[in-house]
């Protein structure tokens, strides 16, 4: 097979250039993929391709794919499944996210145990009855990492929704509204003791658990729901490095 035969069709990465890294840092935004490899050892950018950022650094001699997924299941899921097609079989999500419980603060990070499926996408890998959760390894690392990195995290479930007004039920500044059935909705996954809402973990730990390879999810808290609808942008960038240390710590901890 040729070079360019073995080039992924979405990401135009190629197991030469990943030179065997077989774990990968997917955030969702592809402006954080910078920054993240940044954090590592030798950082070089690898491609870019609509939603697609990527790099590749090392951790301890040891090179780390870090790949942006886009918003959402759609386009996580075609990072997941181009990124196992070159090799890779452990993901860690690191994201931004908005709290849905009172004593949740900015800054804080969440390590998501599981994901309410609130998406599409996962259910084009495994039915209703299949848990989004995380991998045991993979979720203990991250504990380890915020532990050394000396924040305060939340380990629970997070609700995954495909949309972030409506299914983050956002009486947003435009309609005032959400559709009827939406409605009572954040109520109900916080007094199930759901800890936050983002958008793309539930397919990402479906598709991972359900295919055999290994994911787990950190995010920052940029927004605490119960308070506000909308989270501050220049406050989000900085947390966002809340999420990008617990994740490079735990690195260490899956690589050795
Ligand atoms: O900061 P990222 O990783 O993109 O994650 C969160 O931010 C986006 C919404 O603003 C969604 O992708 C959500 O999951
Ligand atoms: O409230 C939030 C913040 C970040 N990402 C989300 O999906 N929701």
């Amino acid at each position: 097979m040729s070079k360019i035969e073995s080039t992924v069709f979405h990401l135009g990465l190629n197991k030469e250039v990943l030179e065997g890294a077989k774990i990968a840092i997917v955030p969702g935004d592809p402006g954080r993929v910078a920054k993240l490899a940044s954090y590592m050892d030798n950082p070089k950018p690898l491609a870019s391709n609509r939603e697609y950022t990527s790099y590749l650094a090392y951790v301890n001699g040891v090179p780390v794919v870090v790949c942006s997924t886009g918003i959402g299941g759609p386009s996580t899921s075609i990072a997941v499944e181009e990124l196992a097609q070159l090799g890779v079989d452990t993901f860690i999500r690191v994201g931004t996210t908005g709290a849905i419980q009172e004593n949740i603060n900015i800054g804080d990070v969440i390590i998501a145990s599981g994901c309410v499926r609130l998406d599409g996408a996962s259910y084009h890998f495994a039915p209703a009855e299949f848990p989004a959760v995380a991998n045991y390894e993979v979720l203990h690392s991250l504990v380890e990492g915020a532990k050394e990195a000396g924040l305060t995290y939340h380990v629970g479930v997070t609700a995954s929704s495909d949309t972030f007004y409506p299914g983050q039920e956002r009486y947003d500044t435009f309609r005032q509204d959400v559709p009827k059935h939406m409605q009572g909705k954040m109520a109900l996954w916080k007094q199930l003791h759901v800890l936050n809402f983002e958008m793309e973990g539930a397919t990402l730990f479906t598709q991972a658990a359900s295919q055999g390879l290994k994911a787990g999810m950190v995010a920052g808290v940029i927004v605490n729901r119960t308070k506000n609808e909308i989270p501050d942008e220049k406050q989000a960038k900085i947390v966002e490095d809340n999420g990008i240390k617990v994740a490079v710590n735990a690195l260490k901890t899956l690589i050795k």
